[in-house]
C-alpha cells in the first residue's frame, strides 16, 4: 500500500511515530464500529486529505489483518468503502471544492454531500444511516479542539455520535512532513500561500509566506509548507470586523450582518491591565490607549480593553476568555515578586498548567538584582510551565514572556512600552510573532449639525461603505459632533467623507487634524 510504504521508507521517525499513533487510533475505530458505523468528514482542506490517506492505509491494513487471499490480490486495489461526508457551503473557495470532487472521484470515495449546516446536516444524516462515529481531521492547535481528545463523544445538544479525532496530535509540521513524503495532491490553494482555509469572507493568504514581505493578497506568496512557525497557520484566518465601541452612529447599528458584507481583513488583540490601583482611581491606565494606537498601526484591531483586580481568579478568568477569541492577548500589570503579583499565576492558571521554576529566566534576574533576593528561591523565577516562551531582545535586561498567544509586558509608563513594543516589532521580523498587515487609516471630520440632522444620512452612509468603519462621538456635549472614518483603503475612507459632505450643504463640515 503506497501511503504505508512511503513512511516505512521514510528515514523522519517522529513522523513514523505519527503515522503508527493515527493508524493505531484508526484500526481501534475500525474494530470498535462496523464499516456501515463509521463516516469520515472531509472538506479537502490539509488536515482532512491527511486523513483521507491514513484512512486507506488503516483500512488496508485493518483488512490485511483479517487476513486476504495469499497476497494475490493487489491490495493497492482495495475500495476505500467509509461513508465520506462533505459539508458543501456557497462560500467555500471553488478551488476547495473541486479538489474534493476531484479526490472523491480518485480515491472512490461514496460521497454524501450534505447542504445544510453542522448540526442539521449531521441529525438529517444520522436518522438516515446507522452512523455512530465521525472521523475528523482535528488537531490540538484548532480553535475547535479545545477539551478533546482522539475519542471524544459529540458535544451535548448536538446528535449522539463519536468524534474520532486520529491526527489530534499531530502539528502543523507533521501535516506538511506527511503530504510531501507520500506525495499525494492536495488543494491549489495551499501553493498560494494559504495555510488554513476557511470560507472566501475570512481567508487570505498567510502575510508570512508574501514574497514581497507586504501583505497584500495580490502580492506573491510561498508554498504554505514554507512556514516555518506552524503555530502561525491562522494568520491568513483574518478575523471579521469586530464590532466597533458601541456609538449609536456606527455600522453595526445598521443592520449590516457581519460577515455578509463590512469585513476588513485583520488581526485581533485583547488587553487586560491588571491592577486594584487603577479600579480604586490611584493611578490612571495610560498603557491600554497607546496599545490600542500601536495595534491600529500595524494593521491589527483591539477588541477589548479592560482592566482586572490583582486576583488570580480574576485574571485567569479574563486569560481565558479571551485568548481563545483573539489572534493575541496582551497583559500588563501585576508582574514582580510582591503578594499583589499574580498576572502570571493567573495565566498558569488560564493554561490550566502549574508555575515551575524557570533557569534560563532566574539566570537573567539574578544578572538584574544580584543577590538582593532573599529566601531560597526566586518567586520571580517561577513561570508557567510548558506554555512559556523567553522573547529575548538586545535592548531588554530581561526577556519579555509569552505563554502561547498570551504577550506580558512589564512596563510601568509609555516610553517603557515603547521600547517593548519596538522590541517586538524586531523579533516579529525574525519569528513572525505580530504579523504585520495593512495599517489602518482614518479621517475625522467635525460639524455643527445635530445627531437628529444627520443619523439617518450617516446610517445610509454605512451602507454604501460596508469596508469603513464610520462611528461618531462627542468631546463636549454641545460642542461639534465629530465623524470618524477608519479602514484600511485611503480611497474609501476619502470617498465615504466626500459621500457624506454631499448630503448636507457646502460647509458644513470640517476636516480635523
Ligand atoms: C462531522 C462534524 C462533527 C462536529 N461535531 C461537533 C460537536 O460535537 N460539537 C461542536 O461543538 N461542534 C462540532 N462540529 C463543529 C466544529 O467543531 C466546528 O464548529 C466547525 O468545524 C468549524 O467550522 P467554522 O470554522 O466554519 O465555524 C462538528 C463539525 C463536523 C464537520
Ligand atoms: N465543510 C466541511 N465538510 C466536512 N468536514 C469538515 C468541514 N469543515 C470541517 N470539517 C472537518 O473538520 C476538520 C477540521 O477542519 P479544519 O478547517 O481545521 O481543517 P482542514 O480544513 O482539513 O485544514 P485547514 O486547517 O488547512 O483548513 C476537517 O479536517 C474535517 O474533518
Ligand atoms: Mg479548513
Amino acid at each position: 500500500m503506497e501511503i504505508d510504504r512511503a513512511i516505512r521508507e521514510s528515514d523522519d521517525r517522529r513522523l513514523k511515530t505519527k503515522y503508527n499513533n493515527a493508524i493505531y487510533v484508526i484500526q481501534r475505530a475500525l474494530a470498535l464500529y462496523s464499516i456501515e458505523e463509521v463516516a469520515f468528514s472531509f472538506n479537502g482542506g490539509k488536515d482532512s486529505t491527511v486523513l483521507l490517506h491514513l484512512l486507506r492505509a488503516g483500512y488496508y491494513l485493518h483488512n490485511a489483518e483479517k487476513s486476504l487471499p495469499n497476497g494475490d490480490l493487489d491490495r493497492d486495489e482495495i475500495s476505500f468503502p467509509i461513508q465520506t461526508i462533505y459539508f458543501e457551503c456557497p462560500s467555500a473557495f471553488p478551488e476547495i471544492n473541486s479538489f474534493t470532487y476531484d479526490t472523491a472521484a480518485k480515491y472512490g470515495l461514496q460521497m454524501e454531500i450534505i447542504r445544510l449546516d453542522f448540526k442539521a446536516g449531521l441529525e438529517a444524516l444520522l436518522k438516515a444511516k446507522p452512523i455512530r462515529a465521525i472521523f475528523l481531521g482535528v488537531r490540538i492547535g484548532d480553535p475547535t479542539a479545545v477539551g478533546q481528545e482522539q475519542f471524544s463523544p459529540s458535544s451535548p445538544g448536538w446528535p449522539a455520535f463519536m468524534r474520532v479525532n486520529p491526527i489530534l496530535d499531530w502539528s502543523y509540521r507533521d501535516v506538511w512532513a506527511f503530504l510531501l513524503t507520500c506525495k499525494v495532491p492536495y488543494c491549489s490553494l495551499y501553493d498560494q500561500g494559504y495555510t488554513s482555509i476557511g470560507s472566501i469572507h475570512d481567508t487570505i493568504p498567510n502575510a508570512l509566506l508574501c514574497i514581497n514581505d507586504s501583505a497584500k493578497s495580490e502580492g506573491k506568496y510561498r508554498p504554505a509548507y514554507l512556514l516555518a512557525d506552524g503555530r502561525l497557520e491562522r494568520a491568513g484566518r483574518a478575523k471579521k470586523f469586530p464590532s466597533p465601541i458601541s456609538g449609536k452612529l456606527s455600522c453595526s447599528s445598521n443592520g449590516l450582518k457581519s460577515g455578509e458584507i463590512g469585513q476588513i481583513r485583520t488581526l485581533t488583540a485583547s488587553i487586560i491591565a491588571v491592577g486594584d490601583e487603577i479600579l480604586f482611581g490611584t493611578v490612571e491606565d495610560k498603557l491600554g490607549s497607546s496599545l490600542c494606537r500601536k495595534l491600529q498601526s500595524i494593521g491589527w484591531t483591539a477588541s477589548d480593553l479592560m482592566v482586572t483586580r490583582n486576583d488570580i481568579d480574576s485574571v485567569a478568568d479574563e486569560v481565558e476568555r479571551r485568548r481563545s477569541t483573539n489572534d493575541m492577548l496582551f497583559i500588563y500589570g501585576g508582574v514582580g515578586p510582591l503578594h499583589s503579583d499574580v498576572t502570571m499565576a493567573g495565566i498558569a492558571k488560564a493554561f490550566g498548567v502549574r508555575m515551575a521554576p524557570d533557569e534560563e529566566f532566574e539566570e537573567y534576574l539574578r544578572h538584574l538584582i544580584g543577590e538582593k533576593c532573599t529566601g531560597d528561591r526566586n518567586e520571580m523565577a517561577l513561570l508557567p510551565e510548558g506554555i512559556t516562551e523567553l522573547l529575548h531582545h538586545e535592548q531588554l535586561p530581561v526577556p519579555l514572556i509569552k505563554c502561547r498567544n498570551v504577550i506580558v509586558l512589564t512596563a510601568a509608563n509609555v516610553a517603557e512600552l515603547d521600547t517593548q513594543w519596538d522590541c517586538l516589532l524586531g523579533l516579529s521580523r525574525s519569528n513572525g510573532l505580530l504579523a504585520v498587515m495593512e495599517p489602518f487609516v482614518s479621517k475625522r471630520l467635525s460639524t455643527k449639525l445635530s445627531d437628529v440632522e444627520i443619523a439617518q444620512p450617516l446610517s445610509k452612509l454605512c451602507l454604501e461603505f460596508p469596508d469603513v468603519y464610520i462611528g461618531g462621538y462627542r468631546i463636549s456635549r454641545n460642542g461639534p459632533l465629530i465623524i470618524s472614518f477608519e479602514g484600511k483603503d485611503q480611497t474609501r475612507i476619502e470617498a465615504a467623507a466626500a459621500g457624506l459632505c454631499k448630503k448636507f450643504h457646502p460647509g458644513s463640515f470640517s476636516a480635523i487634524d
